[in-house]
């Protein structure tokens, strides 16, 4: 592959994407779709916004310290603490990136950094210096690029260059150009930023009219070389360019744009799907590339086309992004070696404790169900491998419920190996079983989201519920998930997950604050 026509693929699902309302992904899962992203050729991970949590920094230092062979970045304001944190947590990286990042436009001087355009010039030069001092890959952004006074933008970006930063971002941070325009402004970037040759020209477009990915392909068909961009396209609000149809769309459009990227198309499929279970963030089916329809034909006419000839109907062949039927069926007779296989596939590596006790829980569901799909097994490794300590288990269940009776649920949970049973009434079933699991943690939350889907096809699907929960009094979200071929004990599985992650925020919590005094008395 040449690099004159390489688009480098700057992948922000782990920073960008998790800041989409709801997201909130723990250091093991975001292990495994760094991994994931890493198998899929991504060029740059940005792993987290080092500064943002302890959890954050945490969380970009085990990437950085696990996941090799390419670029891990981590964000920063221009603030010389922010720049150090982020250092701190990549510097174990083969190829560590510092992004540093200030806004231009002057809405978001005026009004969020109260600075003056001079003051920010000086805080970019300030910040990239400061970086540069630890790596030589640096990478500066102009927040709100877009919206910014083009002349001030470009003697940003020009004394960026100059200080040392190696690629400039220019993002779209609202959303709020359209392809032309967008593709207009990189181009005049490029002809009034004199050393503009100097820097790698990065885009970074938010979808919040829905025109990110056609943003950033205007943006290469006028001399960009990285796209910014996440799984799914999740991110701050409306999102950001998903990677899959940007890559897509430069893979089956080559000869429009003769661009090359380094993403192994073949992974596309199951990183989407690893993203969307770990995030809980489900994607519509009739989404670009990864959606449940996106090869699927429903009219005759359709169907007697793609019959005789697929391209009549299909832009892409589905294998290209990994959506192969596959031939191995799993079952009650399979053994380690497939299910191994198989996770791995789908971007879970276990060690053998872990296997043998995803294989057990897989033995059991092969006994109640003929197959075990991709889902199943995802479902499986999410609830009972990947969970965080379980302060509270489900026991049993007892629903009595009906036209003519009040739903009443008896529940009861180990706590930490003790069985705490109790029962409450409510609305429904599930509201009855909420208020019974509050009975017997003593945790009030409201309930902000109730997801129920069916994970696979057939009488015996295993349900997968999702639940988001607020616990009174806390700012904080919580998502919980559960799987089982009973709705019921799915919602209740969910809850409990839920309430598990809050107490296991607060045991953390009180760990932290005993160890802190200690620290601070040394
Ligand atoms: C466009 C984007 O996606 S940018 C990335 C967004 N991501 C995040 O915000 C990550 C999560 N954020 C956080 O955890 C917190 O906001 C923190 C830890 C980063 C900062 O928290 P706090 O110190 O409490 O500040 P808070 O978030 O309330 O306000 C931001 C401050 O940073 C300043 N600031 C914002 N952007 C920048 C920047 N690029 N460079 C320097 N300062 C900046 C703001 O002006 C404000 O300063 P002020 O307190 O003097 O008014
Ligand atoms: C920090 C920058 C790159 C960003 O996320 C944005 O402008 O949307």
């Amino acid at each position: 592959m040449s690099e004159s026509n390489k688009i480098y693929i700057f992948d922000t699902t782990l920073r960008d994407g998790e800041q989409s309302p709801g997201v909130s992904l723990n250091n093991h899962e975001k292990l495994d779709i760094a991994r994931q992203l890493q198998k899929l050729g991504v060029d740059i991970i940005e792993a987290g916004f080092p500064m943002a949590s302890q959890g954050d920094f945490e969380a970009v230092k085990t990437i950085a310290e696990n996941v090799k062979g390419v670029t891990i970045c981590g964000l920063s304001r221009a603030a010389f603490n922010d720049i150090d944190r982020a250092w701190e947590a990549i510097k174990v990286a083969d190829q560590p990136r510092i992004h540093t990042f200030i806004a231009t436009s002057d809405i978001h001087l005026q009004y969020k950094l109260r600075m003056t355009r001079q003051q920010v010039i000086e805080a970019a030069v300030a910040a990239v210096k400061h970086a540069k001092k630890y790596t030589s890959d640096v990478e500066f952004s102009a927040e709100d690029a877009f919206r910014s006074e083009l002349d001030f933008l470009c003697q940003v970006l020009e004394a960026a260059i100059d200080a040392g930063a190696t690629t400039v971002n220019i993002p779209d941070t609202v959303g709020y150009a359209t392809p032309a325009e967008f593709g207009q402004f990189i181009k005049e970037i490029r002809e009034k930023v004199p050393n503009i040759h100097k820097a790698r020209i990065s885009v970074h477009c938010h979808n919040d009219l829905g025109l990110a990915v056609a943003n950033s392909l205007a943006a290469v068909a006028n001399g960009a070389t990285q796209v910014e961009c996440t799984i799914n396209g999740i991110g701050e609000r409306a999102g950001n360019a998903a990677l899959e149809e940007v890559v897509m769309a430069l893979y089956t459009r080559k000869s429009l744009f003769n661009k090359t990227t380094g993403i192994n198309t073949r992974e596309i499929y199951r990183t989407s799907r690893l993203v969307t279970n770990l995030t809980g963030m489900k994607i519509q089916p009739n989404k670009a590339v990864v959606g449940k329809n996106a090869f699927a034909h429903e009219s005759g006419i359709h169907q007697d086309g793609v019959l005789k000839e697929r391209s009549t109907y299909e832009i892409m062949n589905p294998e290209l992004i990994g959506l192969n039927v596959n031939n191995i069926v799993l079952g009650k007779h399979s053994g380690r070696h497939a299910i191994r296989d198989r996770l791995a596939e789908l971007g879970y590596v276990l060690d053998d404790s872990e296997l043998n006790k995803a294989f057990e829980k897989f033995k059991n569901l092969a006994d109640k169900k003929k197959e075990v799909t991709d889902e199943d097994l995802v479902a499986l490794v999410e609830e009972e491998i990947r969970s965080i300590p379980a302060t509270y288990e489900l026991e049993y269940l007892h629903i009595s419920s009906g036209t003519r009776v009040i739903p009443t649920a008896t529940i009861s949970l180990s706590k930490n190996g003790e069985p705490v049973e109790d029962a409450a009434c409510g609305d429904g079933p599930v509201d009855a079983i909420y208020k019974a699991v509050e009975k017997i943690t003593g945790l009030n939350c409201t309930l902000l989201l109730y997801n129920l889907s069916a994970v696979t096809g057939g009488k015996d699907a295993l349900g997968e519920v999702t639940v988001k929960i607020r616990p009174n009094g806390s700012a904080k979200t919580y998502l919980g998930r559960g799987v089982s071929t009973d709705v019921l004990e799915a919602s209740a599985k969910a809850y409990i997950n839920a309430v598990n992650k809050v107490v296991y925020d607060k045991m953390q919590a009180a760990e932290e604050a005993v160890a802190l005094p200690k620290k601070e008395g040394v």
